[in-house]
């Protein structure tokens, strides 16, 4: 199969010799451990051979869904936030022309994504544009009762009902929640809107490769078969029985925890040199900041975009306080084919570049830019992609999910909760005087009193 390839030499060099070949034993313990089920948040394993047990069965249903949904929508609005949202941005928008939004493109619904914050102005620029169009709502929640998603989601059900009757509305909903609990599945079962259960032990920062992802992804137009075949080849790639040297996710998972704990790099760049990587980026973010920063530990996920960043993060890459790696997602070949034109009159001087393609001059930039950093003090990390299409970024994905379970385990945190999260949800609750937080609420209160 053709296939990521992972690249850590120039990684490894700011490394004693042997350092990450010294990882193979924690590793080891720890791939086995994920597959043994023997790990800290060892009910959150769901996701370690999902790819390769999602039957066609199950993806036609969802595939069924989606064409209900393009067929009667000319907009589609994904409400969901962190592990229910960034997934299928991080897709559609990989997957999808840069511009969708302005071509006009009669052939797919426009994915529009909410829930993802509280902003007044773009929920109602949001509300104002759905005005008279024909729009659905898949609405995403493991836990069907967060804040951001529930309060969109309400807004959303109410316009869409008033556009277009009870009745239509009950077609073009659709809820991605859990089996039993919360919210978003006591909506869904009283007005009857079809549903899809996100599993109890896939954490949502893991269940792109379930609905919550397949869904909006198959909605947007693209082949989910493709997705999880590449998925289900990397899982393949990485699994138990595939020695160190040769598995992307167990060297991935080894230099960095190398570089976080012999060479005091303590912050992780995703860089890409396509703008449209941006929301995998993000993704990632979620995906590693969630997993690994506990416990006073972890290294902090960061990104750039290049060559974009160059101009504006560049300086401190280069030149600033040397705790940071990069990770450079390269993608081979271009979806499409462009020149530069010759110019008679040559004024900008960049006749030495006509006939060349505009990737020819990003791939010198990128290898420059690699160049430069290393020779400042930045290790490099490099996974080349072949091309952005379904099947490589399902291998992207799956590689970076295991290689998460892996690096979180040889840290020594439980990869797979988030406790941290819910301190800034209290306190929010309790000023909102939300009922079942009154005490919350007088202590917060008489703590502000102080304070001011
Ligand atoms: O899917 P939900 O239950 O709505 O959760 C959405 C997100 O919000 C939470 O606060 C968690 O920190 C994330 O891990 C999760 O992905």
């Amino acid at each position: 199969m053709n296939t990521i390839c992972l690249n850590i030499t120039k990684a490894a060099q700011f490394l004693a010799d042997g350092a990450v070949n010294a990882y193979e034993a924690k590793v080891n313990d720890a791939r086995k451990a994920l597959e043994e089920g023997t790990c800290p948040g060892n009910d959150f394993l769901g996701w370690l051979h999902l790819p390769t047990s999602i039957t066609p069965a199950f993806l036609q249903e969802i595939q069924d869904c989606a064409n209900v949904l393009r067929d009667n929508c000319e907009a589609i609005v994904v409400a969901g936030i962190g592990g229910s949202y960034l997934g299928a941005r991080a897709v559609i928008e990989a997957l999808g022309n840069s511009f969708g939004w302005l071509v006009g493109d009669k052939k797919n619904p426009v994915i529009l994504f909410a829930g993802n914050n509280i902003g007044e102005d773009y929920l109602s620029e949001l509300t104002d544009y759905l005005k008279g169009k024909k729009f659905g709502v898949i609405n995403i929640s493991k836990s069907g009762t967060t804040t951001e998603t529930a309060l969109t989601f309400r807004l959303l059900k109410k316009q869409c009902e008033d556009q277009r009757g009870k009745e239509e509305a009950r077609k073009v909903i659709v809820a991605v929640t859990d089996a039993t609990k919360g919210a978003a599945r006591a909506a869904a079962t009283k007005e009857g809107y079809k549903t899809f259960v996100i599993p109890d032990n896939v954490g949502g920062r893991f269940s792109v490769l379930t609905p919550v992802g397949l869904l909006p992804i198959a909605c947007a137009g693209f082949d989910i078969t493709k997705l999880v075949g590449g998925a289900a080849d990397m899982e393949k790639a990485c699994g138990i029985d595939v020695p160190f040297s040769e598995n992307p996710a167990a060297l991935y998972a080894a230099v960095r925890n190398a570089l976080y704990a012999e060479a005091g790099k303590k912050i992780e760049i995703m860089v890409n040199y396509q703008p449209k990587l941006h929301f995998f980026s993000e993704w990632w973010k979620q995906l590693y900041g969630e997993s690994e920063g506990k416990d006073g530990k972890g290294i902090f996920p960061a990104s750039c975009d290049f060559t974009t960043d160059l101009h504006s993060m560049g300086q401190w890459i280069q030149q600033g306080e040397r705790t940071i790696y990069e990770t450079v997602i390269s993608v081979e070949e271009p979806n499409s084919h462009l020149l530069f034109p010759s110019d008679e009159e040559n004024l900008d001087g960049l006749n030495f570049l006509a006939g060349k393609r505009v990737d020819e001059v990003n791939k010198m930039a990128e290898l420059g830019t690699r160049l430069a950093h290393v020779d400042g003090g930045v290790p490099n990390i490099r996974i080349s992609v072949p091309k952005l299409d379904e099947y490589y970024i399902g291998q992207l994905i799956y590689f970076f999910e295991i290689a998460c379970g892996i690096s979180g385990n040889v840290l020594g945190v439980n990869p797979f909760n988030q406790p941290g999260v819910e301190a800034y949800k209290k306190n929010m609750f309790a000023l909102l005087d939300k009922p079942g937080y009154e005490a919350d609420s007088k202590a917060i209160k008489e703590r502000l009193a102080n304070e001011i």
